[in-house]
Parts: structure tokens; C-alpha cells; sequence
């Protein structure tokens, strides 16, 4: 039983034995009873079959797989024992596709419920079935695997399976009872948008492959674009580090420079020295300093420029 988490709504009591012919455990929570059948009947309740191998690799408190059986919504399958339904896999060959969405509806989803640096030790030969398929490219919204691609855990790939098939209204109702579970399918709305308008396997992949190549695309651009602002606010280099070796040259004014940071005296502004490429903290990216060292520069000039013409 989930810790204090157990949202089941007051269920009508039935036959004390579970769908495998055990006997049902029955806790005493507070005066309350829970008893796992309430589990039995979600899984009842659940449109379709959902079920995995669980091979118990990871920490239960954190395992998504774990925490659907203890909700009654996914059922533990033997090693051994095939499965009729879609088997989300790393095992397998093509992609989940809207044309399994029969196959989905009538004999459900399966996973393998196990740690992905241990994959080596699942004996896929035993498990598995007629339709094992891989999942097209998404972005995990788990805690554990948050923003990496590919790497779902099992709800999320229930879930995304159920998506792929036209039955978003499902997978929410999976991830619902996750906190950070409803955000798998926000993360990934346009990528499952796509996948809805495909047909079979090929036609996700090539849909895939598109949206992987626009992306690339779209980095590429912004790393150009990047690239040619970072030049500009650059300035002319050659005239920076023409200056920097003069600045260098006088030695006195260096020490005021030593935090990067000292003080206009005359205008009691921050002037900030943004550092250059020599510098072990230069950081390319950080736009902002450079504007101010470009404002700070002019300041700078427009001060020497003061004093070379009081001197004259
Ligand atoms: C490796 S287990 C990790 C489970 C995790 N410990 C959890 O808490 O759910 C995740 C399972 O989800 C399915 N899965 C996740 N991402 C997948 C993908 N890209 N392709 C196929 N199956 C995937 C597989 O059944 C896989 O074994």
C-alpha cells in the first residue's frame, strides 16, 4: 500500500481472493481497513491490461513500475510467462505506432521493469512477445532522468505508448498519480502531436528523424547567430588587445584592476573589466559583461582623453 497515498475511492467489497488466486492482504491502517483487493479492482478499472517484469533492480521507493502495482494498475508477469499486448522494450525492433492501437486495446501494454545499467542482465529470450517495439525519441519528465531522451522510466513509457495510440486520456490518468507526471506529456505535446498523424512504424521514424534533423537544424542557426553577435560585440579585436598591452605597460593603474572591479572615482559608477580569452574565467556567453565593458571602455577613453588634455 502506498504511504498515505492511497486516493482509492471506498470500493465495493468482493471475493477475498486476488485474479491470481491468493489471498488478499489485509492491513489495519488507523481504524481503517485497506485491503489489497482495492488494488485488484483499480487494475480492473484501468481501460486496458498493463503489466511488466519486474526484476526488482530498483529502490522501490522510487520505482515507477513498483508504484503502479501497488495502486493495482499494472500486474507482475513470471519470467517466462509472454505477454499478447504492446511490450515497450529496449528489446525491440520497431517503434510503437497509431496502428497498435488495437492491439493496445485489447491486450494492453508491458515493460520491463528494471535498471537501465543492468539491461545486460535481463534475459530478454524469456520475456517479451509477438509485439515488442521501441519507443520513438521523448524527453523523460522523471526525477531521475529529467530532460534526458530515451531514458523513460516505466510509467512514462506506458504512458507515452498509450499517447502514440490516441489515448492521451489514458496516459494522464497514469501519470496523474505521479506528481511530476502530467509534465511528461506537456514536455512532450508537439513530438506526440506528430507521432499522432503517423500510421505505422516507418512513418514515426521518418517523423522522428525530421523533427531530430530540425532540431539540429535550429541549434546550428542559433549557434551561428551566436557566434556572429558575439563578434560584434566584441568590437575590433586587434584594438582590445593593442590597448590591453599598453594597460599592461602601466603598471600602477594595474593593481586598481586586480578584482576585475574598482571604482570611477570622478563618476562613482561601477566599472566592471569584462575578462578576455587569457583570463581563466572568460566566459564566452556572458553577454551582459560585455556590453558593460564596452560602455566601461568608453568611459575609460573618455577620461584619458580628460586628463591627456588638462596635461596639454
Ligand atoms: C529500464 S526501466 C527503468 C525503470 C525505472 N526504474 C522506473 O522507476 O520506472 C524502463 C523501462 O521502460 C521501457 N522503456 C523506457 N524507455 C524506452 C524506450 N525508449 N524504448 C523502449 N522501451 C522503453 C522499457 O520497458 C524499460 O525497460
Amino acid at each position: 500500500m502506498a504511504k498515505g497515498k492511497n486516493k482509492e475511492k471506498d470500493e465495493p467489497r468482493r471475493s477475498n481472493k486476488t485474479s491470481n488466486g491468493h489471498s488478499k492482504r489485509v492491513h489495519h491502517t488507523k481504524g481503517r481497513q485497506e485491503t489489497k483487493y482495492s488494488s485488484v479492482m483499480r487494475q480492473a478499472k484501468f481501460p486496458t491490461k498493463l503489466a511488466m517484469w519486474d526484476f526488482d533492480h530498483c529502490d522501490p521507493k522510487r520505482c515507477s513500475g513498483k508504484k503502479l502495482e501497488r495502486l493495482g494498475l499494472i500486474k507482475s508477469l513470471r519470467i517466462g510467462q509472454k505477454f499478447q499486448g504492446i511490450i515497450v522494450t529496449p528489446n525491440g525492433k520497431g517503434v510503437v505506432c497509431p496502428n497498435d492501437r488495437e492491439i493496445v486495446e485489447e491486450f494492453g501494454v508491458a515493460v520491463v521493469e528494471c535498471s537501465w545499467a543492468r539491461l545486460e542482465e535481463v534475459p530478454f529470450s524469456k520475456i517479451g512477445g509477438k509485439f515488442e517495439r521501441l519507443l520513438p525519441y521523448f524527453v523523460a519528465a522523471n526525477p531521475v532522468n529529467y530532460g534526458r531522451p530515451m531514458k523513460l522510466n516505466c510509467v512514462e513509457a506506458i504512458a507515452a505508448c498509450l499517447a502514440i495510440v490516441g489515448h492521451q486520456d489514458w496516459a494522464l490518468e497514469l501519470l496523474q498519480n505521479f506528481e511530476w507526471g502530467p509534465n511528461f506529456l506537456k514536455i512532450n505535446k508537439d513530438l506526440l502531436e506528430m507521432y499522432n498523424e503517423c500510421t505505422d512504424s516507418e512513418s514515426v521514424l521518418q517523423a522522428e528523424k525530421d523533427f531530430l534533423e530540425m532540431v539540429e537544424q535550429e541549434r546550428e542557426s542559433r549557434r551561428k547567430l551566436k557566434s556572429e553577435v558575439d563578434i560584434w560585440e566584441l568590437g575590433n579585436p586587434n584594438k582590445k588587445f593593442d590597448e590591453e598591452e599598453e594597460d599592461e605597460n602601466e603598471s600602477d593603474e594595474e593593481d586598481e584592476d586586480e578584482d576585475d572591479v574598482y571604482e570611477s572615482e570622478e563618476e562613482n559608477i561601477l566599472i566592471i573589466d569584462v575578462p578576455g580569452p587569457e583570463d581563466e574565467e572568460y566566459d564566452e556567453e556572458e553577454e551582459e559583461e560585455l556590453e558593460e565593458e564596452e560602455e566601461g571602455e568608453e568611459e575609460k577613453t573618455k577620461e584619458e582623453d580628460g586628463i591627456e588634455k588638462e596635461e596639454d
